[in-house]
């Protein structure tokens, strides 16, 4: 397989004045045109794992307390902040649940598509403005002629949201990290945004990073899923791996709430007790609280172990089969 674009090893991240970790020894690689889901309850740190690795973290009072992850080769751990907004818009760029974090409100949609282009390919401004026009006709926005000149008010929540991923793609960006870009949207929307964004990914190539807490996107768009849970990667595989044969105790709750899924998942209810908070994370495992599987051992941290080419999970019990079904249903 080719190199990876993005490895990210061991990324983690602290809020000032305390010891926990809110995103803890985060690994995991990406390929040129991979779409990896990060699925987990809120928060859990999917936010927070993009936002260090865009340089977009609110610091103070956060920062990146360890690892790297090298995007084409360089850290964009250590990288000079020039040089991260110089990547920011062009080799990488991310998209929001909310359209009006990335869009100025006083600004024209068309100005503003055209101005992250003549910045990043230092084109003309008559060049830029007809990127920015392909762009909108790209994502689907009716009659762009005329939507060019419309401020964001002027549009509904999913032309915005349209109008944010023309904006992303505009430079052809090789990774794009897209944070719940449709959770604020109605279903049909939803699933033509999602559907624009496939198609759009698939013409360019990109790699995509998609957090989410739905697994019917993780199903739809997923090559590989990374489960978090109170800060840390618990399991990683492809997504028929995490899908068809959910090892991490945790997964297998979240999986309970699909009802299509076979029966082993099916039988089990959902996860008692709640995501534990960062001034209270407990040392060892983190989900050992709500887990009922849990033993003695559980008080030190898992290793992440490879039970499957590709599918790593941090648990002490795994394989839990001896016993998955009478726990469950006693
Ligand atoms: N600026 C901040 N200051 C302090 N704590 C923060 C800050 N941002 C996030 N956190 C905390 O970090 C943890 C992880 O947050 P994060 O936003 O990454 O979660 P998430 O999984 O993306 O959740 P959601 O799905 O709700 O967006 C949470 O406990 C959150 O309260």
């Amino acid at each position: 397989m080719s190199a990876p674009l993005l490895d990210v090893k061991g990324l983690s991240v602290r809020i000032a004045g305390t010891s926990r970790d809110l995103v803890a020894d985060v690994s995991f690689t990406l390929h040129p045109g991979e779409t990896l889901c990060v699925v987990g309850e809120s928060g859990c740190g999917k936010s927070l794992t993009a936002l260090s690795l865009m340089g977009l973290l609110a610091s103070p009072p956060l920062s990146v307390t360890g690892g790297e992850a090298l995007f084409d080769g360089r850290d964009l751990l250590q990288m000079p902040l020039d040089q991260l907004q110089a990547l920011r818009g062009d080799r990488m760029a991310m998209i929001f649940q909310e359209p009006m974090t990335s869009l100025n409100p006083a600004l024209r949609v068309g100005d503003q598509i055209a101005e992250s282009v003549q910045r990043h390919q230092g084109v003309s401004a008559k060049a830029a403005r007809a990127r920015a026009l392909e762009m909108l006709r790209r994502v689907g926005i009716p009659a762009p002629e005329s939507r060019l000149d419309a401020y964001p008010h002027n549009l509904s929540g999913g032309m915005r949201q349209r109008v944010m991923i023309a904006m992303a793609l505009a430079n052809d960006p090789a990774l794009l990290l897209a944070d719940e870009p449709t959770t604020a949207l109605d279903v049909t929307i939803q699933a033509q945004i999602l559907a624009l964004m496939r198609d759009l990914q698939a013409q360019s190539g990109s790699a995509m990073i998609l957090i989410t807490h739905d697994l019917g996107v993780v199903a739809e768009m997923a090559d590989k899923v990374a489960v978090m849970y109170a800060g840390r990667i618990v399991e990683f595989g492809t997504v028929a791996q995490i899908f068809e044969d959910p090892q991490h105790p945790y997964t297998i709750g979240l999986m309970s709430s699909m009802p299509t899924l076979g029966q082993r998942v099916a039988r089990l209810v959902t996860i008692p007790g709640v995501v534990p908070q960062a001034s209270q994370m407990p040392p060892g495992c983190r989900f050992a609280s709500r887990c009922p599987f849990a033993n003695a051992s559980c008080a030190k941290t898992p290793d992440m172990t490879e039970v499957a080419t590709g599918h790593r999970v941090a648990c002490w019990q795994v394989p839990l089969e001896a016993g998955i079904d009478q726990r469950v249903s006693a």
